[in-house]
This record gives structure tokens, sequence and C-alpha cells, in this order.
């Protein structure tokens, strides 16, 4: 069953530019979707097209239907009404999600409180379990502290906490991984993994490392300038690109080999 459907989305600055040109995907419901592609190939904002979340003096043509709501046009109403529900985001950077003036608690109790209805102790509870959910130690200590008291990896894990929250169909992962160290992003790739995968969630992945979307993805879409240029089953690109363009993501992607354990990819 489609969850996400895209017909010719066309994003336009109010100047002309094309950013989005004529893009067209689906996203079946629990299925895994990355989008790849260079710095300004326009997946950031295609995500955010999806979302209803678009910056100003951007305008979208074409239709977004998700979880058979039409967000192009959409009125700000339902957007609000299917952001959390059916959608939500973890971006690269936590400190956009979280309000740096408010304790981590705090915050994630908003989605909990609105969606299930809970007060009280009952409250405090699920804004733990949360916490744990998403694996962090002290969840008592990081639900008293405020965004800046936490590590980079510890604002991730909040803010994922945050997005799930609401059980949503659809997440959306921009470059989560992007801003943690090193030693922290596999962890949080398969955090993800893990809790995507047990609520049968359906994922759109944006990344621009190819090594990071095999883990994650079962299909991608490549963007280049703008427009999609290949797409398929990200071990067929992997192993076959078809588009010049995919052909040199595959040669630069880095830890390939030891991500995707393939031995020889060809
Ligand atoms: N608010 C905006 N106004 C005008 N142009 C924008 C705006 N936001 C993004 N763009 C432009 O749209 C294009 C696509 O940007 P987008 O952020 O979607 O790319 P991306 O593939 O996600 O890249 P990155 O990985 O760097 O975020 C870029 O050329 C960018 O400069």
């Amino acid at each position: 069953m489609t969850l996400l459907e895209l017909s010719g989305l066309t994003l336009r600055t109010t100047d002309g530019t094309t950013l989005v040109d004529d893009l067209s995907l689906t996203l079946a419901r629990g299925e895994r979707l990355g989008l790849i592609g260079e710095s300004g190939s326009g997946k950031s904002l295609t995500a955010l097209a999806v979302l209803g979340l678009l910056p100003e003096g951007i305008t979208a043509t074409g239709s977004i239907e998700l979880a058979g709501t039409q967000i192009v046009g959409a009125r700000e109403d339902r957007l609000t009404r299917m952001r959390g529900r059916d959608a939500a985001v973890v971006f690269q950077e936590p400190l956009t999600a979280l309000d740096p003036l408010m304790r981590a608690g705090r915050q994630l109790a908003e989605p909990l409180r609105r969606r299930h209805g809970l007060r009280g102790t009952a409250l405090k509870r699920a804004v733990l379990d949360a916490l744990e959910r998403v694996r962090l130690a002290e969840p008592d200590r990081i639900a008293r502290s405020f965004p800046h008291e936490i590590s980079g990896g510890q604002r991730q894990r909040v803010a994922l906490a945050m997005a799930l929250a609401c059980e949503p169909k659809l997440l959306i992962a921009d470059e989560p991984t992007t801003a943690l160290d090193v030693s922290v992003q596999a962890e949080m790739l398969d955090l993800i993994d893990t809790l995507v995968r047990e609520r049968d969630m359906a994922v759109v992945f944006v990344s621009h490392d190819l090594a990071v979307v095999t883990r994650i993805a079962d299909r991608a879409v490549v963007m280049r300038q703008g427009r999609a240029v290949e797409e398929g089953a990200v071990l067929d690109l992997v192993r076959s690109p078809a588009h010049a363009y995919t052909r040199a993501l595959v040669g630069s992607a880095r830890r390939l080999e030891s991500a995707l354990n393939l031995g020889d990819p060809r």
C-alpha cells in the first residue's frame, strides 16, 4: 500500500529558479528509501516539502500525497495534524528541533501529551521510557538537562525520541549522523534501523553518503541538480550503477565495502 507519492514535484524560488524539477517517487508503508546526491541537489528541500515545511520564497507545484493527504497547497491546520502523526523528521543538527531554553524531558513530554493524552506521573514515566528506548543511559539526568548540557550524540537521540513520540508512519531522516563524531555515527544508524524496523515505519533517509544509505535503505533515488537521475534497489545501484553520476558516487563511497560486507562489490 502506498504511503507517499510524489508526482511531478517542482520547487521554485519566487524569481523562477527551479530547485527541484519534476520529481516523482513512491514509497510503500514500511519501506525505506534513500535520497542521495551531492550538496545542493535538492534532497533537503524535497524532504521539507513532504512535511509542508518549505522555507519562505519557495513554492511547490505538482503533488505530494502522504497517507491520503495532499500536502501541496494544504492549509496550515491540516499540515499541523499531519506532522507527528503521519510523518516526523530528524535533522542533521539536533538543535534545530530542540528548544535551547527548555529541559529535554519537558520538550519530549509535549508530543507525548498531545498524542497520548498523558498527564502527571504517567507522562513522566512515558518520557523516561521514550529516552530509554533511544538507548540513553541515565534517562532521569537527561530529562532534567538543557540541550547544551548533553553531548551531540545524546541530543540527536532526544531529537529522535521526539520524532518517534507520535509513532509516525514515516520517519524522514535528513543527514541525521553527519554532524556526529564518527564513533557515534554507526551507533545512531543502528538505533534508527532497529527502532523503525520494530515499528514497521517507513523511512526517507537523506544523505550524500552512499555507504550510510546502504545501511538503512532498501531502495534509493539518486538526485543531481534537482532531478532524479537514477532509482533502484540500493544493492543494484551499488553493483551496477547505470548513470555516470551514480558510478562516481559508488566510486567515492568511502568504507563502502566494509559497510556492505560484500567482498568484491563487482
Ligand atoms: N531558502 C532557500 N532559498 C533559495 N534557495 C534555496 C533555499 N534553500 C535551499 N536553496 C537552494 O536549493 C538547492 C537545493 O538545496 P537542498 O538544501 O535541498 O540541497 P541538498 O541536496 O539537501 O544539499 P545539502 O546536503 O547541502 O543540504 C540549492 O541550490 C540551495 O542553494
